[in-house]
Parts: C-alpha cells; sequence; structure tokens
C-alpha cells in the first residue's frame, strides 16, 4: 500500500498541494479526480520523487519510500516519456532492460504487449509515425512492461477510443488482480466510476473526499424522483419537501427526513396516478459536483 500524510508542495507562494493525505491500497484501482490545477499531477511527481516535498510523509509498504521502491514503479508521466524518433520496440526493450529484465524476457514482454494492443506490426516504427491514441497505448505500456510493483498513471485513459479503453483496463485489472496498487488520473468521472475500487477528490490542492464510490454516495443527500399521471407542480407547496426541480409531470425532491417518502406517496396518490417513485442513485458526476460545489461555497464564505 501506498499512503500519503499531509503531503505539501509550494511553487513560490502558491500551494499547489495542501497538506494531501490518502492511500491507495494493494489490489485496487484508484481514481484521482479533480478540476484543471486541482494538483493531481504534483502529487504523482511527489510520489515518484520527480519533484521535492515541501512537506508530510510518504510510506510505501509501510515505512518510508526509498529511491530504490520508486525505481520498481511503473509510471506514465504527464508530459509522457517516449522519444518521437525513436522505433517503439526499441525503446520498450530498452526501458525494461534499465528496470532490471533480462535481454530476452525484455523482447519477449514488449513483443506480447504490443501485439495485445494491435501494434505487433508496428514494433519496427518510431513513435511519431503512429496516431496520438497509438501512441498513447505505447506510453502506457511503457509503464507496464517491467513487472511493477505499483503504478502511477497521469491520464492514461485520454485520447484512447472505447476498445482501447476497454483492453487497457482489463490489463490494468491484471495487475490489481496480482496484488499491484494503481493511481490513475482522470477527468472522465463515467470511465472512473466504471473503472475504480476507490476515488480520491481533489479540489485546490485539497483532499474533498476519499474511498469506495458508494461510501461516498452514503454521504450524499438521498434525492427521489417522482412522476406523476399529472402535473408535479402542487409539490413546490408540499411541506417537509425541498424541490430539485420540476418539468412537467416529473419532479426531483429533497426529503427534510425518509419518513417523508411515505408521506409524499400517499399525497401524490390521493391527488392522482404515480407512474415512477424512488431514490435516485447518485452518479459520480453528481457526487462530484456536490462535493465540490461545498467547498467552494464554503471557501467564498470564509472572509478574506
Ligand atoms: N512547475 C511549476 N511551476 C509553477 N507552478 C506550477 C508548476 N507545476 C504546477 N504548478 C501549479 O500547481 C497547481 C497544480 O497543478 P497540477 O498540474 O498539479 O494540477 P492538475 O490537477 O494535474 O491539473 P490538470 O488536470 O489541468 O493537469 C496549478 O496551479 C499549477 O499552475
Amino acid at each position: 500500500m501506498l499512503e500519503l500524510r499531509d503531503v505539501s508542495r509550494r511553487f513560490g507562494d502558491h500551494v499547489a498541494v495542501d497538506q494531501v493525505s490518502f492511500s491507495v491500497p494493494d489490489g485496487a484501482m484508484t481514481g484521482f479526480v479533480g478540476g484543471n490545477g486541482a494538483g493531481k499531477t504534483t502529487t504523482m511527481r511527489m510520489i515518484m520523487g520527480v519533484l521535492a516535498q515541501h512537506g508530510g510523509q510518504i510510506d510505501w509498504q509501510g515505512r518510508a519510500i526509498t529511491t530504490t521502491d520508486r525505481r520498481s514503479f511503473g509510471y506514465m508521466p504527464e508530459e509522457r516519456g517516449l522519444y518521437p524518433k525513436q522505433p517503439i520496440l526499441d525503446q520498450l526493450i530498452y526501458l525494461a532492460r534499465l528496470r532490471g529484465l533480462s535481454a530476452q524476457d525484455a523482447a519477449s514482454r514488449s513483443t506480447q504487449l504490443l501485439e495485445r494492443f494491435d501494434l505487433g506490426g508496428r514494433t519496427g516504427d518510431k513513435l511519431e509515425s503512429l496516431s496520438l491514441g497509438n501512441q498513447q497505448r505505447v506510453q502506457i505500456i511503457a509503464a507496464l512492461v517491467a513487472d511493477p510493483t505499483m503504478l502511477v498513471l497521469d491520464e492514461p485513459f485520454s485520447g484512447l477510443d472505447p476498445a482501447a479503453v476497454d483492453s487497457m483496463a482489463a490489463l490494468l485489472r491484471e495487475f490489481t488482480g496480482s496484488g499491484v496498487p494503481v493511481l490513475f488520473s482522470s477527468h472522465q468521472l463515467d470511465l472512473v466510476e466504471r473503472l475504480c475500487d476507490r476515488l480520491v477528490i481533489l479540489s485546490h490542492g485539497r483532499v474533498l473526499a476519499e474511498g469506495t464510490a458508494d461510501d461516498l454516495r452514503a454521504t450524499e443527500t438521498v434525492r427521489h424522483r417522482l412522476v406523476l399521471g399529472g402535473d408535479a407542480g402542487w409539490l413546490r407547496d408540499a411541506r417537509g419537501v425541498r424541490v430539485i426541480d420540476i418539468e412537467g409531470n416529473t419532479a426531483v425532491l429533497q426529503l427534510d427526513s425518509p419518513d417523508q417518502a411515505d408521506a409524499v406517496l400517499r399525497e401524490a396518490m390521493a391527488r392522482g396516478s404515480v407512474l415512477e417513485f424512488g431514490p435516485i442513485r447518485p452518479s459520480l458526476a453528481d457526487i462530484y459536483r456536490d462535493v465540490t460545489a461545498a467547498t467552494t461555497q464554503t471557501q467564498q464564505e470564509v472572509p478574506a
């Protein structure tokens, strides 16, 4: 397990990462989400030791992380690492050898991964001659090629088509299946929701929430959708009900208490037909919006 405790980083007067604490457990895919400039790349660079920390502690398997530990990690940096003008197979073999694989293992592992991602016919091609999506596949393969003990991937799925996302996700699952912790950043919340076991939400350099999507869902206020046979406008005056949205016969409601659901349903049925009534399962995008909106509001409320 990788664990960050109160990790901070400044650039001049600007605090880019502010006492960030979270963990990436063994065998789990952890999604790292946050808006532009939230501090994801800076945090990943500190995990990899590319940037120095200005505070806090990073532990790997229960003790302070070392350079040797970091060398065993697979890292896909934001700036990508491969040379545009070099043949792709040569680069992968070189990286795998650098990370301790024998010449034979480096060649067979690299070839195998390229074949798996439909690049078996392009092994001698320069990276720059590939489409952007295919270049992205090679960049991810470079992070995976040498049996990493942990994966740190900065936006690995951006620019991949849906089929490539699925095959890359399946490959990452093989790593988590054998106990490797995976941390990846993404702006694609639907993808994070589909692929991740856990997530960490970062905003303005701070962790706003951490846990499984269900953990985070449990902290959300439950909303209900009510679809009536007739107009839903009367709900605006109903007691114990906050109307989030009404359109014609459909309303999204926040109830003051769970008991209120029975009362609302009874009144709706007394007024006419009820086509649908039930709690709404918030998507990760809903949770993200609510968590970040709550913080923005708090920050605005704090006097300067
Ligand atoms: N080398 C640097 N010098 C000065 N400021 C920096 C540097 N690197 C990052 N920052 C600042 O630190 C903050 C966090 O940036 P970072 O790149 O970590 O965010 P991010 O969450 O990865 O954003 P994005 O999703 O846009 O890639 C930003 O305000 C950024 O401008």
